[in-house]
């Protein structure tokens, strides 16, 4: 299935801004042959005029009008800010009553080491804390699903909605906001923790006390954004990520984030139980809060987490390749992605994914491909190793520009293995089911089991799918434009 994301089509105010636009944008995908799109569902808008006043009118106009185009919708249920993150385009805060709660206790933000706080999503320290005039934030949360779940029964009947991607942390994903661009990060930089808010600290002293080490504090020596690992104390070869100290750190850490993902889940899951829908959590790459060596495999925890919620793990990056990096960033996206996804398939859950940054070249269309399919496409039956689904991020004049829009196509019809579009998704191992209830608690001395690494599945060197075929000048301007994009020539 292939879907694409819509960022800021409902405004501040609380309404359909343009609806003329988004119906001329929507006609465009129906005929590139997307079957569905993602939209932010914000806290900061549906619930801006006080606790529990939620107002979905705007929103029942957007979803009228996508069904009408006969196309899917991916609801993110967001709980975070928009703005100062790589392509935002609209600026979205929290509710401005949460924002004023934050004034007189800044600790509901999560905090760096330094005490800068960051109010983009309220930290997993308040979890479950009675403050928001009464409620926890996972109260919160919950109340807004079911308020969701009640006023758009209609589209989730219709099966119009048929997922929820349900926001953990910034920019929806899965992670601590460890590498902030409005504090000062720059890629590489290896990033700060996010853990120094008086509930995550108080939280973490219980628990150094209760493993016996009772005068253990959170780290000093971590560095700051743009350090790179050998510059600090903490993150150096053999530093104090591989003392006991640390990884007691790092453990407690990571698994607070797990935690924070499953209670979530199991609100979501209370709130859609019976909608045939699926649930799905974006898991963000490294450097945000997965204690992930090349000893301990830092995602795999969490796909086991998400297999008791049958949920989707939603992974990013897909687009990228290692040739693309700076070699002093030492990353591998390739790598990444085949661990991940090999990780969730090897839990038995399903996998969908998303690309990084905006991209319009037939590497990065073909990259996404090979991951969708690591293994090609099977001719006799159901794939072995399959994407469940890939959101395109996202719709922009620059897509709709005629030939990259030519090529995006070209792209939809690949990922749907050269079908006109996805008819009978149950043959392909798509169909989606009423929402079962989560399983009972998986206990984390279970989850942290899946740390141990394991060789992830062989992924093809090229797609078979690729959207060069048939065109030599396609295939040449393909590469020009990748090469280009290495040299960051716009
Ligand atoms: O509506 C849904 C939500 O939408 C928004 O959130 C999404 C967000 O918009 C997405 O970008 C995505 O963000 C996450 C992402 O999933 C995370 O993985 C992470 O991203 C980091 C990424 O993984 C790291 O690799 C790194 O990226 C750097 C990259 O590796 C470097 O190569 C470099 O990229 C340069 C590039 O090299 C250069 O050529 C040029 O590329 C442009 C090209 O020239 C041009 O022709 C055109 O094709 O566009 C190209 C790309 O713009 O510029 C690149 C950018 O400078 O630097 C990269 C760092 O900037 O760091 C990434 C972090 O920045 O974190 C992202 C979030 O921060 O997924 C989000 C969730 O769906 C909203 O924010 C949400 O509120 C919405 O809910």
């Amino acid at each position: 299935m292939s879907y694409i994301e819509q960022l800021g089509v409902i405004s501040n105010n609380n309404s359909f801004k343009d609806e003329e636009g988004t119906r001329m944008q929507l006609v465009q995908l129906k005929k590139a042959g997307v079957d569905g799109i993602m939209v932010d569902v914000w806290w900061g808008i549906i619930e801006s005029k006080g606790p529990k006043q939620y107002d979905w009118k705007a929103y029942r106009q957007l979803f009228k009008v996508v069904k009408e185009y006969g196309l899917k919708i991916q609801a993110i249920m967001s709980f975070h800010k928009c703005g100062g993150n790589v392509g935002d385009i609209v600026n979205i805060p929290l509710p401005q009553w949460v924002l004023d709660i934050g004034k007189s206790n800044p600790d509901i933000f999560y905090t760096n080491r330094a005490g800068t706080r960051n109010i983009e999503y309220l930290s997993l320290g308040v979890d479950n804390e009675p403050i928001f005039e009464g409620r926890t934030a996972i109260q919160i949360y919950s109340d807004f699903m079911k308020s969701f779940r009640e006023n758009m029964l209609d589209f989730l009947e219709d099966g119009i909605i048929i997922d929820i991607e349900v926001g953990t942390g910034p920019a929806g994903e899965l992670r601590y906001p460890s590498y902030q661009q409005n504090q000062g990060w720059i890629f590489p930089g290896i990033g700060e923790f996010q853990c120094y808010d008086k509930y995550m600290e108080e939280d973490f002293k219980k628990a150094a006390k209760e493993a016996s080490y009772p005068d253990w504090e959170l780290p000093s020596n971590a560095g700051q954004y743009n350090d790179t690992p050998e510059e600090t104390e903490f993150f150096k070869k053999n530093g104090t990520y591989k003392t006991k100290q640390g990884i007691f750190f790092l453990t407690w850490y990571s698994n607070k984030l797990i935690l924070h993902g499953d209670q979530i889940l199991e609100e979501a899951n209370k709130a859609f139980r019976g909608c045939t829908l699926k649930l799905a959590i974006k898991v963000a790459e490294l450097t945000a809060g997965y204690y992930n060596l090349d000893e301990r495999d830092g995602y795999r925890p969490i796909a086991r987490m998400l297999t008791r919620h049958n949920a989707i793990l939603n992974f990013t990056c897909l687009e990228m390749k290692n040739t693309e990096q700076s070699a002093e960033a030492y990353c591998g996206p390739q790598q990444l992605v085949q661990q991940v996804l090999s990780a969730a398939w090897k839990e038995k859950i399903k996998v969908a994914g998303e690309n990084a940054l905006p991209r319009y070249d037939s590497t990065a269309y073909n990259q996404i491909l090979l991951n969708a399919r690591p293994n090609g496409v099977n001719q006799i039956g159901e794939h072995a190793l399959k994407m469940f689904g890939f959101t395109y991020l996202r719709v922009s004049d620059d897509l709709l520009e005629k030939r990259n829009f030519n090529l995006f196509k070209k792209f939809v019809k690949k990922m749907h293995a050269n079908q006109e579009y996805c008819q009978y998704p149950e043959k392909y191992g798509n169909s989606i089911e009423p929402l079962a209830q989560s399983r009972p608690r998986v206990l984390i001395d279970n989850l942290l089991d899946a740390t141990t690494p394991t060789e992830p599945y062989p992924f093809d060197k090229e797609t078979d799918m690729s959207v060069d075929d048939g065109s030599f000048l396609a295939f040449i301007i393909g590469k020009l434009k990748s090469l280009m994009h290495s040299l960051n020539i716009q």
